[in-house]
């Protein structure tokens, strides 16, 4: 999917909402456990009640790997159960030499067919290259994470007296366009968000954050919205585990409905 047709879509939808799809065995309702692929038939129903008011899906492939086969099974089978005209997100953090970079993408691109996949910059150039050489694929680049230990590393001043996150912002710009590359900026992060942007004016973000780990989508959007939305905002367990009974399809609707309605609200008070 190119960035016009992503922009597109966020207007026709009034809505910049990703839902993330971080499926546990241990919080899906227990009556799913009977079914062939539990994985599958709880996503299923949440697409179905959530496809309306979504821009992208993000499965977190931490949540499949950890199944073994049948995890991969199911993630492919979620994969291709989301409609064709919503951006999809393999939440994988790859990044390894170039020989094994170039299979990760092959991995997530050409057998599985994601849109974009999160990958960690920090094995530098050669490490991110060979998913950018992709046609109609993103990389999503970590510059400025959504937990605690993000200060640990991203906001260490160098000897340029600026932060890591924005060498990383800076560096991989000479890598990658805006037309094939995003970054991941949490929205916990508040008006921080507001100095990711003056690194990467043009470029969308993915924001992790809001929902259960309590970041602000009306500072987000106040922070971080450029002339083309320019933010995929993620929810993934406020949206998943709204309920965790029989009505956890409708309960996941409502809460992707309410998120959407407040980023129609924003869409036009910040990009309009
Ligand atoms: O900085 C980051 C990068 C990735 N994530 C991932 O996003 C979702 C958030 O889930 P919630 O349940 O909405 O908190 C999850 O897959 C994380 O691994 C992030 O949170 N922060």
């Amino acid at each position: 999917m190119d960035k016009q047709t992503l922009y597109n879509n966020i207007k026709q939808k009034s809505s910049f909402l990703c839902v993330g799809l971080d499926t546990d065995l241990e919080k899906i309702p227990s009556h799913l456990l009977k079914e062939k692929d539990p994985i599958f038939a709880f996503n299923k129903q949440i697409i179905d009640n959530t496809a309306d008011y979504a821009v992208a899906y993000k499965p977190n492939i931490a949540f499949y790997e950890a199944l073994g086969p049948s995890g991969w099974e199911s993630l492919q089978k979620t994969l291709d159960y989301i409609p064709k005209d919503i951006f999809t997100i393999a939440d994988a953090k790859r990044g390894d030499i170039g020989n094994t970079s170039k299979l990760y993408a092959k991995a997530f691109f050409e057998v599985m067919n994601f849109d974009s996949i999160t990958v960690a910059p920090y094995m530098g150039e050669d490490s991110v290259s060979p998913f950018l050489e992709f046609e109609d694929k993103w990389v999503i680049l970590l510059a400025l994470t959504s937990n605690a230990g993000s200060h640990d590393f991203q906001v260490l001043n160098s000897e340029q007296n600026k932060p890591l996150f924005a060498h990383v912002l800076e560096k991989s710009q000479q890598w990658g366009t805006d037309q094939n590359m995003m970054y991941v900026v949490g929205a916990t992060r508040g008006e921080k968000i507001a100095e990711v942007r003056k690194y990467a004016p043009d470029h969308f973000f993915l924001v992790p954050g809001v929902g259960a780990q309590g970041g602000s989508l009306e500072e987000v959007a106040k922070y971080g919205m450029n002339s083309t939305c320019g933010l995929l905002v993620n929810s993934s367990r406020g949206i998943l585990y709204a309920s965790s009974g029989d009505d956890f399809g409708n309960a996941a609707s409502k809460e992707a409905q309410k998120l959407q309605q407040e980023m129609a609200s924003l869409l036009e008070q910040y990009c309009s």
